[in-house]
């Protein structure tokens, strides 16, 4: 039996690491596992301009413990009102890896987000041509759109005629979570990926709801059905290199969490490369773990991987009920589980 594995240090194509004392707080998850992470520009006020990006990283740095090795990846906020020349602009410095689109109400802090794709074709156009990817919050907004189908509803009225209009854009669909994305992605030009959270490869809708709500376990795009878990296990571990991590650490307080109107977002930066490799090693597939996790990504993204390793080794070990964050209590994913896997 395999008692260890070595890879090559992953990194992180999808996080949020907030900002002030939660910043401050969780950056060291992130860096403790990960080499660099594409950071989300969901802020209050959003990050949408290559000055305040350039200060957020500035931020994101110092808050770096010391001795820790980290880069932090930006993204632009898309707005109905973005600049395609200040987008460009950033990207050509390196400021910006990517930009966002966050479909307006659609997720935590999108309220400022794009209200109609339409509106955003010039920025779109100018992307591509620079070679500028997009991620991509996935989800339909209308209220007449159930929100387990938000995401298939996406792919057929905004992913698809977008990709027919911009057939050169680049893009991420981020933290899918559905068959009908994984095989969107599968016959889609190798200019489109996806990122896979480990919570949905973990959990289903039964997880949230059965035997009493849990908070904890409610992000979005919301967890569907077992079909649909089993799907993206399937992709993840498949081999395919349009499929790679990006894990959605999306921490809120616990009282806000869990309260009559609880924040989504899942806290997994502490133990996910620990939760990925439960998942590949459920699916025997423990020897695809570092191109999904080390490879795939930077090859996506046109970056080099990176050179230092990790070791995780085969130790049991109880993930705490609660991790303290900037004067914040955080509740982890698998919060109380035991995992077979530990970072060295
Ligand atoms: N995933 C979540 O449920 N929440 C994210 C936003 C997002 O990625 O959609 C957050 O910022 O809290
Ligand atoms: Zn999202
Ligand atoms: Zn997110």
């Amino acid at each position: 039996m395999t008692t260890s594995i070595t890879i090559r240090r992953p990194d992180d194509w999808h996080v949020h690491l907030r900002d002030g004392a939660m910043l401050a707080g969780v950056v060291g998850h992130t860096a403790r596992q990960f080499a660099r992470a594409i950071v989300m520009p969901n802020l209050t006020p959003p990050v949408t301009d290559v000055a305040s990006a350039v200060a957020y990283r500035d931020r994101i740095l110092a808050a770096v413990p010391a001795g820790m090795t980290f880069t932090p990846l930006l993204t632009a906020y898309l707005t109905d009102r973005s600049d395609p020349a200040e987008l460009v602009r950033g990207h050509a410095e390196g400021v910006f890896t990517a930009a966002k689109l966050y479909p307006a109400g659609a997720t935590t802090n999108s309220d400022k987000g794009v209200t109609d794709i339409r509106n955003i074709d010039s920025v779109l156009e100018a992307m591509a041509a620079a070679g500028m990817p997009l991620c991509v919050h996935g989800e339909v907004t209308h209220a007449d759109v159930d929100v387990f189908d938000r995401e298939a509803v996406f792919i057929e009225q905004v992913l698809e005629p977008l990709l027919a209009r911009i057939p050169g854009l680049r893009v991420i669909f981020e933290h899918i979570t559905t068959a009908e994305a994984v095989q969107f992605v599968e016959s889609a030009g190798a200019n489109v990926a996806a990122t896979i959270t480990p919570q949905h490869l973990h959990i289903n809708r039964n997880a949230m709801l059965v035997g009493g709500i849990r908070p904890h376990a409610y992000c979005l795009p919301v967890a569907k059905r077992e079909t649909h878990r089993l799907a993206l296990r399937k992709a993840a571990v498949s081999g395919n290199p349009k499929f790679f991590l990006g894990t959605d650490s999306a921490p809120h307080a616990r009282e806000t969490k869990e309260s009559a109107c609880g924040c989504a977002g899942i806290f997994n930066a502490p133990y996910a490369l620990e939760s990925y490799l439960v998942v590949f090693e459920q699916e025997g597939a423990i020897g695809r773990f570092e191109d999904f996790a080390s490879r795939f990504g930077p090859a996506f993204y046109g970056l080099a991987v990176n050179e230092d390793t990790v070791t995780l080794e085969r130790v049991e070990h109880v993930v705490p009920a609660c991790i303290s964050a900037g004067g914040a209590e955080l509740v982890p994913f698998h919060a109380g589980e035991t995992l077979g896997w530990r970072l060295v």
